[in-house]
């Protein structure tokens, strides 16, 4: 069943100059109950914005353009007794609440999203263990967040539920009593993640949680996250630049590029039958993702500045596949089903499916040979085409 859906967003902010900065543009995907979805990419590709702008926590030039975010939950004061919204809110379409019991997060007001924020929808943002209070005990910490948002919980109860959060996370209970300075890094992570479980949300928004984190610990934060999941069912979108990362625990993911998604789909098919140019870059510069004896290559060039971009794909500059069709306009998602099976080129609305937005998608097979190949992207390959 499908928690959350994304259609079409677009998200700006807002410059000094008049221009505005195009950080996602039409993206597209679904989370289901109880799987982990993964946003990949290169920093500034915009996987913060759209993950803040889920819950109105974007700055304050940001903004969303256009699109919708439909929800599996509404309102406490929209719902009936068994937690369904009303009938009459739904049949009133002054309401942003569809026939599926799905509210649009994207129409409610600053004050509404409040209700949702913790209560069904958590986000532990980038660097949040260091936002850890240094003065107050971790344990207070987490109970507090649970009084804010359930007010009819006694202290007792939400310190009981605290510590039990930070047994559950791999913290002894009684650390519930120290302060963020005597934990370690991993372990602030993990109480930060207690933290945003603290009211038991149907989505968790983990942005970057393992950077900055030392390998070994970076992979226990990983099967913390996947061992919750299984205890609370809990559905996690996850955000990395790494894709290794997304290799480790998800299901599904989207690869995004300058604010577009370029390739999306079940996990397995991203990575044993990739079929975007950028991902196979991508690919090519990690450790754990390339082949035994493949060296590592990075991409060369930077990802472009999103400032009121020109038409064209946004990858274009720095693809070694550009050809003139990817000036004109940015590809559209086509099926990489129908191009393996059939070799036609077809686009797809089905965000389940495995997509790319790439003109070239059917010349696949040379494309992944050519990709493998350090020459392929030297900088001065690309300059000459
Ligand atoms: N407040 C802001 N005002 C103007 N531009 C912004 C603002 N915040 C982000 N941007 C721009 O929006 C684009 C997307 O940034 P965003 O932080 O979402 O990317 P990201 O992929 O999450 O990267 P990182 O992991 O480095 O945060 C970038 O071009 C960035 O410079």
């Amino acid at each position: 069943m499908t928690l959350l859906e994304v259609n079409d967003l677009s998200i700006r902010y807002a410059v000094e100059d008049g221009s505005s900065v195009h950080a996602a543009d039409d993206v597209s995907f679904t989370v289901e109950r109880g799987e982990t979805y993964g946003l990949v990419g290169e920093s500034g590709c915009g996987k913060t914005t759209l993950a803040k702008s889920l819950v109105h926590l974007l700055d304050s030039n940001g903004y969303i353009e256009s699109g919708e975010v439909w929800f599996d939950a509404t309102l406490p004061a929209w719902e009936d007794d068994d937690g369904n919204p009303r009938r009459e809110i739904v049949e009133d379409d002054s309401y942003p609440v569809r026939a599926d019991g799905k509210t649009n997060l994207a129409a409610l007001s600053t004050q509404q999203i409040r209700d949702i924020r913790w209560r069904d929808v958590a986000l532990i943002p980038q660097s949040a263990m260091n936002a850890l209070n240094p003065v107050y005990k971790v344990g207070d910490q987490i109970v507090e967040a649970i009084l804010r948002h359930e007010p009819g919980t006694t202290k007792r109860e939400a310190d009981e539920r605290a510590r039990d959060l930070l047994e559950r996370v791999g913290i002894e209970p009684d650390r519930a009593d120290d302060y963020a300075h005597q934990f370690s890094g991993g372990m602030k992570q993990r109480a930060v993640i207690a933290m945003a479980m603290a009211c038991g949300p149907d989505l968790l928004i983990a942005d970057e949680p393992t950077t900055a984190l030392d390998v070994i610990i970076q992979d226990r934060i990983l099967e913390e996250l996947e061992k919750l999941q299984e205890e609370f069912g809990v559905s996690i979108l996850v955000i990395s630049h790494d894709i290794s990362v997304m290799a480790e625990i998800c299901d599904r993911m989207a690869v995004m590029y300058g604010g577009k998604v370029m390739e999306s789909g079940p996990k397995e098919d991203i990575f044993q039958r990739t079929a975007n140019p950028y991902t196979l870059g991508l690919k090519n510069s990690f450790p754990t993702i390339t082949q035994r004896n493949q060296s590592l290559v990075s991409i060369p060039g930077t990802p472009p500045t999103l400032r009121d971009p020109e038409e064209g794909c946004r990858f274009r500059d720095r693809c070694p596949f550009v050809v003139e069709e990817c000036h004109a306009s940015h590809p559209p998602m086509y099926d990489v089903e129908s191009v393996e099976s059939e070799g036609v080129r077809r686009e797809s609305a089905d965000q389940r499916s495995h997509r790319s937005a790439c003109y070239r998608v059917d010349e696949l097979e040379q494309i992944r040979t050519d990709a493998t190949q350090e020459d392929t992207w030297t900088e001065q390959e690309i300059e000459n085409r």
